[in-house]
């Protein structure tokens, strides 16, 4: 195993072994930490994800986005090439269903699909991230792909990784593909690693 493999296993079963109360509690503080941040304030079209594998429910930040009109989409994997995500929007109403990693999602509808560089804001999932943004995820590449095709002179979308506090560790080993986040949010703190 490589040290990337031994890491993403580590954290993954540590974020696992969090009680449903601490994971209630991170997901509300969360709410928190997040709906001040004139980023989001700011954004009207939304990305992010249904949490799995012990992730940060993202559900209380679903609903308080929502509630304030936002827009909101989650990532489909690409039904046409591997390796990529596409976004769809994600309402109330939306019939969900299972992907190849048993994570839900919209059945694939192309007229309510938004263009990656149309999105203002991009929640991304991570497994371990370092004090300068760096970020390891599940090992598909599927972020760091679709992220790669954005021009890094436009000024959106913007990008905030979220995380549990415990998922901070000293320093991710970098490859040449991966894209560093700008912004860290965890329950307890949100960080902010370059201008964006
Ligand atoms: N909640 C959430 N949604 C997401 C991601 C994510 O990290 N979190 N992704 C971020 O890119 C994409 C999916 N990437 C994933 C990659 C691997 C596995 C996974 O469970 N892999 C299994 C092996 C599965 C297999 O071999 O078929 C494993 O490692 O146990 C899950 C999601 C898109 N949606
Ligand atoms: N921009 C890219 N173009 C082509 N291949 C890529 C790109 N980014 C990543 N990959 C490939 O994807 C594979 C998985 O990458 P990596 O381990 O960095 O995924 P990850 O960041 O953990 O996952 P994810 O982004 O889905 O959360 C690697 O084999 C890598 O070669």
């Amino acid at each position: 195993m490589t040290s990337r493999q031994q890491l993403r296993q580590h954290i993954r079963n540590l974020r696992r072994s969090l009680s449903a109360e601490q994971q209630q509690q991170a997901s509300f503080d969360l709410v928190q930490q997040l709906l001040p941040r004139p980023e989001v304030q700011h954004a009207q079209h939304i990305a992010l994800y249904l949490s799995n594998d012990g992730e940060l429910d993202t559900t209380p930040l679903i609903n308080s986005l929502w509630q304030l009109g936002k827009t909101l989409y989650l990532p489909l994997l690409h039904p046409v090439v591997p390796g990529y995500l596409v976004f769809q929007l994600y309402s109330p109403d939306s019939q969900l269903k299972p992907n190849q990693f048993g994570i839900g999602e919209p059945e694939l509808n192309c007229s309510l699909l938004c263009p990656v560089d149309q999105l203002d804001l991009i929640f991304a999932p991570l497994v371990a991230f370092d004090s300068e943004g760096q970020r390891l995820g599940m090992g598909g590449g599927f972020y760091d792909r679709t992220l790669s095709q954005l021009d890094s002179a436009a000024t959106k979308p913007k990008l905030i990784g979220l995380a549990h506090d415990c998922q901070q560790v000293e320093s991710v080993p970098v490859e040449a593909w991966d894209i560093p986040l700008p912004a860290i949010c965890t329950p307890t703190k949100f960080r902010c690693f370059s201008e964006q």
